[in-house]
């Protein structure tokens, strides 16, 4: 069973979700690489593919995009889940489930559909004061805005643990898009 966890990350908590699933998942799975999704030429030689990427702008990075539409043929062979980081929790209290479930509609949406995932979530990220300007920081802190490290790593590992348990059942690998964690 090799595993490929990629990545488009431009801060870095992306990067660090993605190894901490590769991670996880190795300790019940021989294969598991986790890669930039930059380094990766072909998904070909992996039985199973977790892609994940920082949201901008309400959208995946290019980088992301560009693998996902660059690799979909093979994508569409193989089981493959997506994460998408963003910063739902930042948000003002009322806003950040409803937040969290809008964006990743949309994101969903844009995905190429012929790759059926298997599971698709929204995880929040890091949210750094110095990545707002000074006036959109000091309103975005009046309405109840937050700024820190978000990343629920108990939900993460609980995530990871639902997909190594599919791939870990003989019939997972040669059916792609057919559960939904
Ligand atoms: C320029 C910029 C735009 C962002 N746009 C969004 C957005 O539209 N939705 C969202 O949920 N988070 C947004 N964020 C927050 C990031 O997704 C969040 O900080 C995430 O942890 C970044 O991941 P990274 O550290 O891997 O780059 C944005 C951050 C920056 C710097």
């Amino acid at each position: 069973m090799t595993v490929l966890v990629a990545y488009a990350s431009a801060m870095g908590s992306t990067q660090e979700i993605a190894q901490h699933i590769a991670d996880r998942m190795a300790s019940t799975l021989d294969g598991v690489e986790c890669r930039s999704v930059d380094e990766v030429e072909s998904v070909s030689g992996y039985d199973a593919v977790v892609i994940g990427s920082a949201v901008h702008n309400q959208s995946w990075l290019p980088a992301a995009d560009q693998f996902f539409a660059r690799h979909a043929p093979e994508l569409a062979k193989r089981p493959v889940w997506a994460f998408n980081v963003g910063m739902a929790d930042a948000l003002p209290k009322p806003f950040r489930k409803k937040g969290a479930a809008l964006q990743q509609a949309r994101l969903a949406g844009v995905l190429p559909q012929d790759v059926a995932l298997r599971g698709h979530r929204m995880f929040s990220g890091v949210y750094k004061a110095d990545q707002m300007s000074s006036a959109l920081r000091f309103l975005f802190r009046l309405t109840g805005g937050r700024f820190g490290d978000f990343r629920d790593w108990t939900a993460i590992d609980a995530w990871t643990d639902e997909i190594a348990a599919q791939l870990a059942t003989p019939a997972s690998p040669t059916s792609p898009g057919s559960a939904t964690a």
